[in-house]
């Protein structure tokens, strides 16, 4: 083998680490050191002073929306917290002045081997007020800022809530849990210290200091490209990995590494191994260290100016004082320059929040009434309906050219394999999403014309994956027809129905009024997990208290569904697989309880059981595929000997196979 140094680093090796060109004008390379870093460019020294104004622009429209809405909510103590937080920027000034007049009259005293004890008194008793002010006014604005600060949550919690109500489960998926109550704190925070900020009267002077962009503000990568450094690493890596250690001490090339890594170390020289984020910040921006500096000595002129115009009111004591005014001054700029910067970002989740309040539901709303042609309930039909999920993997439609007709008052069943289609037909006719092309006819008009509001009035639904909410069991049920939600007759009547009478009645010390979820509980993560612990105990009184079976939770939703039904104005229901959980006889018991609802209702029902429905169904939908292949009675559908009769089959033969 050739003996090939090229691989090996040089010193020469160094001079020609040029880093490549930057591929996007929006970022910088900069070489530190072993590394280089890239950014994205920093502003000029214009732009680093302008910037933070841009994010105020930017913000601008939240926050005057923002101050609008604490203004309504707070419209007494909102003004008089605003006047505090500039007060509390001006108080220190104020002692401060105060502070420097006794100190001048202490000079002039001992100047003059005579002290004005009256004039000191007085001025020591107007500080102490001043101080004792100050307390007083802080305490208050403490408690103040507390109730608005609640207001401020709340309002935002509200809504948040009314759009969540509004919106679609897509769509608060993707938004999962983002104002929480957290950020609404800071918001509240962030707003009062630029107030406080602004009430320093130095808002000229702000954009003097501060001027240094940091790189932690920014997003960086870097990498080392210095060969002699990465051979260093490389050779470091090999005597540190305990793997490597037997073949390195047997194979007897120790002294190499050594020699290696100190040729290495002799190449690099003093080329920087820093951290490349501190590297970065210790780089000197040379033209912004002069305006920072030079503006951050303002206060020196308004002295210098003092001396020279008006000389009787300069004093040693004033003089003395000079480096805590710089100080003082030095540390408003910075605040309002950082809160500047960080108002936009914190603002993020209030502006989004505005925003989704403004949005509209992707469903269209029509303008007609619903008003079914008979007392039966409501025709259907469907046009060669397709439907797609919005970002689905799938290649084919999870509905496919569905064109079926049902008559106002009919009882039907769809059966079908899985994934063949049936909730996503239930979920079309509920109008939770729209079909792709295609159309549904309710009563002959596209669904899509009628007020959606009426829609959901005309329809009960049994759900496949119903839940219960964190509610009393009379709540519970009673929401399925909000008007009565307080009828204790219709509950109860409406739970006998569902199957949930029973339980809730017997097992259940407060019966309707058991709430199933507890309520808000934050712990303090240091608190014991052991049972002897008396606080422990008391966490555990929190935890849930209502532990249901999937049968009895599917029981308290049937008998939601009777509350609903149980309006008048309900003229289509629709069930998926509404007694998967149950036992033989609660299946049976809720099938016939539902039957005897039919009374001016279409009722659509999703199953796998061939059951009484099934057998009593004025039609049954096969599907397949996303397509309706079979429709007609249980009979007809025998007859057929296709999918239908395959599945009937499929489940008579296990039945009785159980039972040879
Ligand atoms: N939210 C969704 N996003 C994307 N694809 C979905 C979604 N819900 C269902 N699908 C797909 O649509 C097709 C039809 O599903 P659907 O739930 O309507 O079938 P199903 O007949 O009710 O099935 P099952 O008998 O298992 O309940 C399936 O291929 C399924 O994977």
């Amino acid at each position: 083998m050739s003996q090939t140094t090229h691989s090996k680093p040089t010193e020469k090796a160094r001079g020609d680490l040029h880093p490549d060109p930057p591929l996007d004008p929006s970022l910088e390379v900069v070489r530190l050191g072993v590394f280089e870093m890239t950014s994205m460019k920093p502003s000029s020294a214009f732009f680093t002073l302008i910037g933070p104004l841009r994010g105020l622009r930017n913000a601008f429209p939240t926050i005057r929306k923002l101050t609008l809405d604490i203004f309504n909510l707070a419209p007494v103590l909102f003004p008089l917290l605003c006047l505090e937080a500039m007060f509390s920027r001006v108080a220190p000034v104020v002692m401060w002045h105060l502070l420097n007049r006794i100190l001048f009259m202490l000079e002039a005293g001992l100047t003059r081997g005579q002290l004005d004890a009256v004039a000191l008194g007085v001025a020591l008793l107007t500080r102490i007020s001043f101080s004792v002010l100050v307390t007083l006014i802080n305490c208050w604005s403490r408690h103040a800022d507390m109730v608005v600060q609640n207001r401020i949550i709340q309002h935002f919690e509200a809504m948040s809530f009314d759009w969540k109500c509004k919106a679609e489960k897509s769509t608060l998926q993707e938004c999962e849990k983002k104002e929480d109550e957290l950020t609404y704190t800071m918001v509240w925070y962030h707003y009062r210290d630029l107030l406080s900020a602004a009430g320093g009267g130095l808002s000229i002077l702000t954009f003097t200091s501060d001027l240094q962009q940091c790189i932690w503000d920014r997003a960086w990568a870097a990498n080392s490209v210095d060969p002699n450094f990465n051979r260093m690493q490389a050779l470091k890596s090999m005597v540190d990995e305990p793997e490597y250690k037997h073949e390195i001490i047997s194979g007897n090339f120790v002294d190499y590494l050594g020699q290696e890594y100190r040729k290495a170390r002799h190449f690099l020289g003093d080329v920087s191994v820093s951290y490349p984020a501190v590297q970065y910040e210790s780089q000197v921006r040379a033209e912004l260290e002069i305006l920072s500096k030079l503006l951050g000595e303002i206060h020196l002129f308004y002295f210098i100016g003092a001396a020279i115009f008006y000389p009787a009111g300069l004093s040693i004591s004033k003089i003395r004082l000079l480096p805590q005014a710089g100080e003082m001054i030095t540390a408003d700029l910075t605040g309002l320059m950082k809160e500047l910067r960080e108002l936009e970002k914190n603002l993020t989740s209030v502006t989004r929040i505005y925003n989704l309040a403004n949005t509209r539901g992707p469903l269209r709303d029509g303008n007609m009434p619903l008003e079914p042609a008979t007392q039966d309930g409501i025709s259907i039909r469907l046009e060669n309906v397709e439907f797609a999920y919005e970002g689905s993997k799938s290649q084919t439609n999870a509905l496919r050219n569905v064109s079926l007709s049902i008559d106002a008052g009919q009882l039907v069943v769809i059966v079908g394999t899985n994934g063949s289609g049936k909730s996503t037909l239930l979920n079309l006719l509920a109008r939770i999403h729209d079909c792709s092309s295609g159309r549904i006819l309710i009563e002959g008009q596209d669904i899509r014309d009628y007020k959606v509001h009426e829609l959901r009035e005309a329809t009960a639904i049994l759900m496949q994956d119903h839940h219960l909410y964190p509610l009393s069991f009379g709540e519970n049920i009673g929401i399925g027809y909000p008007k009565e939600v307080d009828n204790c007759k219709l509950i109860e009547e409406s739970a006998k129905k569902g199957g949930a009478h029973g339980f809730i009645s017997t097992r259940y010390a407060d019966k309707y009024d058991t709430t199933l979820e507890p309520k808000s509980t934050v712990l303090d993560n240091s608190l014991s997990q052991s049972d002897d612990d008396p606080l422990n105990k008391v966490r555990k009184s929190f935890e849930k208290s209502g532990n249901l079976s999937g049968g009895e939770r599917q029981r308290v939703a049937a008998s939601r569904a009777f509350m609903r039904l149980s309006s008048k104005r309900v003229k289509l229901f629709i069930a998926d697989e509404p007694t998967s959980a149950l036992d033989p006889e609660a299946e049976s018991a809720l099938l016939e309880n539902l039957l005897k609802e039919r009374q001016g209702k279409t009722m659509i029902f999703v199953t796998h059981r061939f059951s009484v429905l099934t057998q009593r169904a004025d039609l049954i939908l096969c599907m397949k595929d996303g397509g309706v292949v079979e429709q007609g009675t249980h009979e007809t559908l025998m007859d057929l000997k296709g999918d239908y009769f395959r599945l009937y089959n499929t489940q008579a033969d296990a039945f009785n196979s159980k039972h040879i």
